[in-house]
């Protein structure tokens, strides 16, 4: 595509927060929430420079996070994909703001967000039309766990699994987007591409199916105060795991994937099927307070929850409920405040839409 031919308009991007495992779903389920990363690009700009600029309009929730496209992750994404393709640079000018309201490193897929913003900002800007699942394989080239990424493109409540899990191609293929020698204009902060071109990830990296959900259950997200990096949170896991917690796992996951989607929901036997032996009980030193919160919140004490686990790699603790919600998220903030965890609560529901990209109205 000649850069005459790329579309140039305004657009927003919106990508939903997303909650991973649900209990025993390690790393294959995922929960897309009314939560939004959305990317604006307000004004139309006539320079023909192709580059792109980023602000953040609440910086307060966003501290650390780097303003250098050649530093950031959504534009450092944006960029792989764009190099994948055969663009040397930007195609077209963009300045880009940001509206992030999704915690940072607290388990509410904050990462998984900001890849699917940068694939889906390349395919704005260089007008590549690619279908969704090609969407996702260029996601699951940075995001090598599939729950999140599924759940904040597609939406909804999202069974996915790799298709390949040679962890050793897997580095491979990031070393394109996060090593990629492409050296950086320090005047204009612009990329400018290395020799080789990454790695274009093989087509269908994954497969995934929507899972039914029932209409009133929302999500009570207790949200502690401190970072927990996924990387982190992933180091403290086993490599190996026994038969008998294969089994405990396997058995939970294939009724929970039924029971969240009945009309009328079973609490005990969605809190049962939530319960894990594949992360939670390595992560529960990381998250004061997690054990006791998952022990004593069950629905025979709790009116109107169904069911409660780590958000993804934590810090986060996920509620499923169907009434009492600000009770509910009380209760679990007192019990953090035990072990002097400062938390906020939202609650939240789940969205089926997805991530989206719209034509919005620009100023010039
Ligand atoms: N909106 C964003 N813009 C740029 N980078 C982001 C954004 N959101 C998250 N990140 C990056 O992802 C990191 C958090 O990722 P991770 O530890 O996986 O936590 P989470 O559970 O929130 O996904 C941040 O430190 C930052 O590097
Ligand atoms: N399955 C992953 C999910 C990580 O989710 P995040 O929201 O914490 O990035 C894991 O449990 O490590």
């Amino acid at each position: 595509m000649t850069i005459d031919s790329v579309p140039d308009t305004t657009f927003e991007i919106k990508v939903p927060a997303t909650s991973a495992n649900i209990g025993p779903g390690f790393d294959s389920l995922g929960l897309a929430f009314s939560l939004y990363l959305s990317l604006h690009n307000p004004t139309l700009c006539a320079v023909f420079d192709r580059s792109v600029t980023l602000e953040y309009t609440d910086p307060q929730n966003n501290q650390g996070l780097p303003l250098r496209p050649s530093q950031n992750l959504i534009t450092k994404t944006a960029w792989y994909v764009l190099r994948c393709h055969g663009y040397l640079a930007f195609p077209r000018f963009v300045a880009i703001t940001v509206t992030n309201p999704i915690p940072l490193s607290r388990g509410l897929g904050s990462s998984g967000a900001a890849v699917v913003a940068g694939v889906l900002l390349a395919n704005e800007v260089a007008g590549l039309n690619l279908p969704k699942d090609r969407l996702l394989d260029f996601a699951l080239a940075i995001e090598r766990h599939p729950d999140n990424v599924s759940a904040a493109l597609l939406g909804g409540f999202v069974a996915s699994y790799l298709r390949d899990d040679d962890t050793a191609s897997n580095t491979k293929a990031l070393e394109g987007p996060f090593q990629p020698n492409d050296k950086i204009n320090s005047h204009t902060d612009a990329f400018a591409p290395s020799a080789v071109a990454p790695r274009m990830p093989p087509s269908q990296v994954s497969r995934h199916v929507s899972l039914p959900w029932s209409a009133g259950i929302r999500a009570i997200t207790v949200i502690p105060q401190f970072q927990l990096s996924t990387a982190k949170a992933r180091a403290v896991l086993p490599q190996t795991y026994s038969r008998a917690d294969l089994v405990y796992n396997l058995q939970r996951l294939a009724v929970l994937t039924h029971a969240l989607g009945q009309s009328s929901p079973d609490a005990k036997l969605i809190h049962e099927a939530m319960s894990d032996r594949s992360h939670q009980p390595y992560r529960a030193d990381l998250v004061p307070g997690l054990q006791v919160l998952l022990t004593t919140m069950v629905p025979d004490t709790t009116p109107g929850l169904l069911g409660a686990c780590l958000s993804g790699a934590g810090p986060t603790v996920l509620i499923l409920a169907n009434d009492h919600f600000e009770a509910i998220a009380q209760k679990a903030c007192t019990i953090f405040a035990e072990y002097n965890v400062a938390t906020k609560s939202l609650i939240l529901d789940v969205i089926q839409d997805g991530s989206t990209c719209k034509p919005c109205s620009a100023t010039q």
